[in-house]
């Protein structure tokens, strides 16, 4: 039986089934994280299963490969695949060149490998995430654990130097130990409010020895696919500006929504 999703779910979810019409019979595919590239994996899982789509799939994280084996999909390493045709992601911000927040969800790492080891890197998002300039979402770094508070503060001397606007860096939580990521790695969340270069404090900050690698995805983008509450979906490409809007209006009758768990 359906059940009656959030306007930002059914932004997530119309954005979500537009962006697997990017996917292509043979396709290596990246898989990305979260509850927006979970409702993609779901969206392939179904063409895979019904349609008889043969792709292979790179996942980003341990919990989205355990989704896509679920729906069906072939799972292979990136060493396997070695290059991608194309990868399919969500994120926390993005702005109008395209540039954006990654990491809420802990797997920026992966991601930013799997996105960049691909031809085209295909953004799905709702219209919450649509920023004029980068930043009021933490910005995620990955940190090795060894002496990460000294890598804490080499970072908050770097936002210092660079006159960024907040400069607090909080080390992520789950419960009462460090998050840990996918590598065994800590999450310091960056509360900037506004980055100003984001290119620059990018490349500054992955050259500290304890910096893994940080949220910032700057290039790497090509396409978002927006979607509204209503239904709506917008296209966006990075050479063409907005190339395809229109809505899509089979919400309550998509089996999908049987399975809402991220
Ligand atoms: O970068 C990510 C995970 O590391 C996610 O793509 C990002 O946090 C967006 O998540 P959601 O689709 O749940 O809003």
């Amino acid at each position: 039986m359906s059940q009656e999703l959030s306007p930002i779910d059914k932004a997530k979810f119309v954005a979500a089934k537009r962006a697997v019409d990017f996917v292509e019979d043979g396709m290596r595919v990246g898989l990305g994280t979260g509850s927006t590239a979970a409702w993609m994996v779901r969206c392939l899982g179904e063409l895979v299963r019904d349609d008889g789509l043969k792709i292979r799939g790179v996942p980003t994280s341990t919990r989205t490969a355990e989704l896509a084996r679920g729906v069906g999909i072939e799972v292979i390493t990136l060493d396997e695949a070695k290059w991608l045709d194309l990868t399919i992601d969500g994120a926390d911000e993005f702005d109008a060149d395209l540039n954006l927040i990654k990491g809420g969800g802990g797997a920026l790492l992966q991601e930013k490998i799997v996105a960049t080891a691909s031809d085209q890197m295909v953004v799905i998002a709702d219209i919450g995430k649509e920023v004029e300039t980068l930043g009021a979402f933490p910005l995620p770094v990955e940190v090795i654990p060894f002496g990460w508070q000294t890598t804490k503060s080499l970072i908050e001397e770097l936002l210092i130097s660079m006159d960024v606007l907040g400069r607090e860096a909080r080390l992520r939580m789950n419960g009462a130990s460090p998050f840990v990521t996918d590598e065994g790695n800590y999450i310091l969340d960056l509360h900037l409010g506004r980055i100003g270069n984001a290119q620059q404090l990018s490349l500054a900050m992955n050259q500290m020895p304890g910096v893994v690698e940080n949220g910032l995805f700057i290039d790497i983008c090509d396409v978002v696919v927006l979607g509204y509450g209503d239904g709506r979906v917008e296209t966006r490409d990075i050479n063409q500006g907005t190339v395809a809007e229109d809505r899509l209006d089979f919400l309550e009758s998509d089996n999908l929504f049987t399975d809402m768990s991220d």
